[in-house]
């Protein structure tokens, strides 16, 4: 964002401080919309970086929208200023506006707001917050009011590890500029900021698109680029077929629901391959799907007829199963391993070697540190996950609220749809039916993984607009409604 802020300033054109104003004239836009009582005494405090200069653009505009009370407090820890701050205090000393000189955090005992704006550092922090700004961070968050951060709160990293102990600001909201910060993703965020919204200041939308990133939002546009329509003519044949390794005499559901999802996703054909015990529920629940009986089985016979196989869901952890996974790992077929698919690899490290490239992981947290060690810190589990990715030559679709695909190029997109609606067991199930699906049509395996996250989130998030809570069935039957909106 600094190199586009950069390229923004040097080929727009646009001077530094229109640009500090536009992003100042963005954030009042978005609080006002939030906040929009012009009594409230609103206090700002400001560092004296460019996270500060936006904060005395916001106190300008604020007086200028109508609102009496704004008081700005200047935080006077450190000599160094930028040109941007100097500019916009020489501005503000000029105006009407309030302002108080911040020396010493006793400087604010009398202190009085209703909402705090924080601008006091922002994507300059290059240091974990220690001393005075340490505890200003803690005076502010023990009024109990309202902050809305600018750009990001103060304290929190951009990127990087979040430490467990955050001594940063608490914000309600974060007002960001452009883009989000990578960090926003990860859970550890939500001690920084309860939500966050993106603001556009007008950089240079081609120069960032442009940039070799390692992280990349996936956006609609992405899904309508990849996503085929269904053709004239075609026939089942046509959307291949999808085997999915799955269930055992308790978890027959998981087969099931992955079964519901690879169907309502669209491959031409789906075998489960259960054990006998669950084929009843299968023939009268899903009668789409054929069967093919496991219990006999520590091998697929004839593997090479799908088009693509999962494995995993409700497997269970047995040496059979991991006799099963073996056979499958041996065809040199790209797999999707989930669930109990992944817990055979952690069990028996000696097959990860084995994973066919290309193939697709899908672990949540829990699994993914059983294969490749404990991490304290998501931003290290994703490192991880993007090295081994990486260093295997296959996907991995680590999953969360914001779901994390890494791909055999080192590159992560970032899964901005789903809901807390849909946390609820058997989620992960519907989510592997979905990822064979699209195999089986013959996407690759980052599309299908790019894809299977975007849209089944998405067809969660169109349920949830009306209901509470959404369930994994409810949402492998909603793929084809979710599917049809990109046509
Ligand atoms: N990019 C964009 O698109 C746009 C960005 N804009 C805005 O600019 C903001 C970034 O501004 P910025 O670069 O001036 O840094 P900022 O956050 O104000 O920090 C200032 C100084 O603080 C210091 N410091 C750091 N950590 C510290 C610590 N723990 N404890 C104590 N001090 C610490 C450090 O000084 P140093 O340690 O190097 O002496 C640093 O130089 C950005 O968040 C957004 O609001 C918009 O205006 C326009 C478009
Ligand atoms: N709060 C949430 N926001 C977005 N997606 C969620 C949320 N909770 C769960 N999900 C999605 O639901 C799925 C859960 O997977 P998993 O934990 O493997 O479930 P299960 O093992 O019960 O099938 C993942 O795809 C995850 O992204």
């Amino acid at each position: 964002m600094r190199q586009a802020d950069e390229f923004t300033i040097k080929n727009k054109p646009i001077a530094s401080i229109d640009l500090m104003e536009k992003a100042a004239r963005s954030f009042v836009q978005s609080f006002l919309r939030d906040e929009f009582d012009a009594n409230q005494r609103i206090a700002i405090f400001c560092g004296k970086g460019n996270n500060g200069g936006d904060g005395l653009a916001i106190a300008h505009l604020l007086l200028n929208n109508g609102c009496e009370n704004v008081k700005v407090y200047v935080i006077n820890f450190s000599d160094k200023q930028s040109d941007d701050f100097a500019i916009n205090l020489q501005r503000l000393d000029e105006s009407r506006c309030k302002k108080i000189n911040v020396s010493t955090v006793d400087d604010l005992k009398n202190m009085k707001a209703d909402v705090i704006i924080d601008a006091i550092l922002g994507s300059g922090l290059n240091k974990p917050l220690a001393g005075d700004y340490e505890k200003l961070a803690a005076f502010i968050n023990e009024q109990n009011k309202k902050v809305y951060a600018v750009d990001v709160p103060t304290g929190f990293p951009s990127e990087g590890i979040i430490p467990a102990e955050y001594n940063g600001i608490k914000a309600y909201k974060t007002i960001c500029f452009q883009r989000p910060k990578i960090n926003f993703f990860f859970p550890e965020s939500a001690l920084a900021t309860q939500e966050y919204e993106v603001v556009d200041i007008d950089l240079n939308e081609d120069f960032i698109q442009q940039q070799d990133a390692d992280f990349y939002l996936v956006e609609e546009t992405d899904v309508r680029e990849l996503l085929k329509s269904r053709k004239l003519f075609s026939h089942k044949g046509t959307y291949g077929h999808a085997l999915i390794v799955a269930g055992n005499a308790d978890t027959m559901g998981a087969a099931l629901l992955s079964s519901l999802a690879c169907l309502h996703t669209g491959a031409g054909l789906t075998t489960a391959c259960i054990p006998k015990s669950g084929l009843t529920a299968l023939n009268s629940l899903l009668p789409e799907v054929m069967a093919l009986p496991r219990d006999e089985y520590t091998r697929i016979e004839n593997p090479a007829k799908f088009k693509a196989i999962a494995i995993g869901p409700g497997l269970g952890v047995s040496p059979e199963s991991e006799k099963l996974l073996e056979s499958l790992l041996a065809t040199n077929k790209p797999l999707v391993i989930d669930a109990d698919g992944l817990n055979c690899l952690a069990d028996n490290q000696t097959l990860l070697s084995k994973v066919p490239k290309s193939s697709i992981l899908t672990p949540h947290m829990k699994e993914f540190d059983r294969i490749f060690g404990e991490h304290e810190h998501w931003w290290d589990r994703v490192q991880t996950a993007k090295v081994q990715a990486q260093a295997l030559q296959i996907v991995i679709i680590l999953k969360n609220q914001f779901t994390f695909v890494c791909l055999p190029d080192g590159k992560v997109y970032i899964n901005p749809t789903g809901n807390p609606a849909m946390a609820q067991g058997g989620m992960g199930d519907i989510l592997t039916g979905v990822v064979v699906s699209f195999l089986a049509q013959g996407y690759s395996s980052a599309e299908s993984a790019i894809l299977a996250t975007f849209i089944h989130g998405r067809a969660g998030d169109m349920l949830a607009d009306d209901n509470a809570v959404v369930t994994a069935s409810e949402v492998a039957k909603n793929m084809p409604k979710a599917l049809k909106a990109f046509q």
